[in-house]
């Protein structure tokens, strides 16, 4: 299990969700980044709504905290429709998703978060319904059971999931629009981070908001959750004001070191090094030494470090690279292995 005090976790934190609602842009046009995924969606939003039809089904991927529940929201807003929410483990029988399907109005959103966790079963009832807008389900059990059909008003399932790879083909085929994530440049997070503590009424310069910004793993949730805490230590220790010193002694303290790893990332990558000569080393073996589950490892550190250039996958396993040596100012081995 993730630790849920880690810092610079991306996944979000409940008694964020207040906050962070505050941060979460509502227009494409504040959109930051993402530069492909906002052009193309401005464009297929333009042309759904000129046609007057929904949305084409959107499936948009990629790691914890990078925009995709943001991005969701903002599509139902640009369309001028409504957005009904659920996530994948919550859907358990096929008469919940009938519900909702039957609730939307023509052209809503209807957005499944962690779409890949979605049982067969209810796989099975999304098809015909996102194909041709039919839900065909059956009601009663043994004997008297029997199927119904309903025509559903056309609605755009927008889908979201940090693991594209697990989705079965056959629901992947049937979203027309596919958007991936990228983790976000420096350049943005700092504007993403300056808008933040614009919001939040506070002072903070340029170079404070870089500081921020770089040890954020490109990652905008954990952009606007270190600048809660480097506003907290500004307000004690700074008279309020952010500036590139404040910012990096507010974030040394937190341990969060300059590229924006923790402690998590420093154990997994000194488990490499130290218990596995650098690798390579399968997937199962390191959650093992670290003590973490391997969906951990997948989801939220790896991703990060393969990005950065600390770790490799290869087809014999992971690999830490020279930089990560480095990083620690250890000696890079030679190549004899
Ligand atoms: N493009 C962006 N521009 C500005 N802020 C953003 C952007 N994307 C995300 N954010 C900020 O980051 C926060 C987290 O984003 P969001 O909740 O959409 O991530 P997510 O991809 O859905 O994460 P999860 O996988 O955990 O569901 C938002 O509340 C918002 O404040
Ligand atoms: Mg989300």
């Amino acid at each position: 299990m993730l630790e849920p005090d880690r810092l610079i976790s991306a996944e979000e934190a409940p008694v964020e969700l207040n906050h962070d609602r505050a941060l979460r842009p509502k227009r494409l046009a504040d959109y930051v980044g993402q530069h492909e995924v906002r052009d193309q969606m401005s464009i297929f939003i333009e042309a759904a709504r000129k046609r007057e039809e929904a949305l084409d089904h959107t499936l948009i991927f990629g790691p914890p905290g990078l925009g995709k529940t943001t991005l969701a929201n903002i599509v139902a807003n640009e369309m001028g429709v409504d957005i009904k929410t659920t996530s994948g483990p919550v859907l358990e029988k096929a008469g919940d998703l009938a519900a909702m399907l039957t609730n939307l109005e023509p052209h809503d959103v209807l957005f499944i978060d962690e779409i890949h966790r979605l049982s067969p079963a209810i796989e099975e009832v999304l098809y015909p319904a996102m194909e041709d807008y039919q839900l065909d389900i059956m009601i009663g059990e043994g004997p008297a059971a029997r199927s119904i059909k309903l025509d559903l008003p056309p609605f755009t399932l927008v889908g979201a999931t940090t693991r594209a790879g697990l989705l079965t083909s056959p629901l992947r085929d049937r979203f027309g629009i596919v958007q991936r994530l990228e983790f976000y440049s420096v350049k943005d997070l700092t504007f993403i981070v300056q808008r933040s503590a614009e919001k939040l009424g506070m002072t903070m310069d340029v170079a404070g908001a870089e500081v921020v910004a770089r040890r954020s793993r490109g990652t905008p949730r954990i952009a606007n959750r270190l600048l809660r805490r480097v506003r907290d230590f500004a307000e004690v220790k700074c008279e309020g004001v952010v500036d590139k010193s404040a910012a990096d002694q507010a974030l040394n303290m937190l341990h969060v070191d300059q590229h924006g790893l923790d402690h998590m990332d420093r154990r997994l990558l000194l488990a490499m090094i130290e218990k596995f000569d650098g690798g390579p080393v399968g997937v199962d073996s390191l959650a093992a030494a670290i003590s973490e589950e391997r969906d951990t490892i997948e989801d939220v550190l790896e991703p990060y470090l393969i990005q950065q250039g600390f770790v490799m996958r290869t087809p014999r396993g992971r690999v830490v690279t020279q930089s990560a040596y480095l990083h620690f100012g250890l000696d890079v081995p030679k190549e004899d292995k």
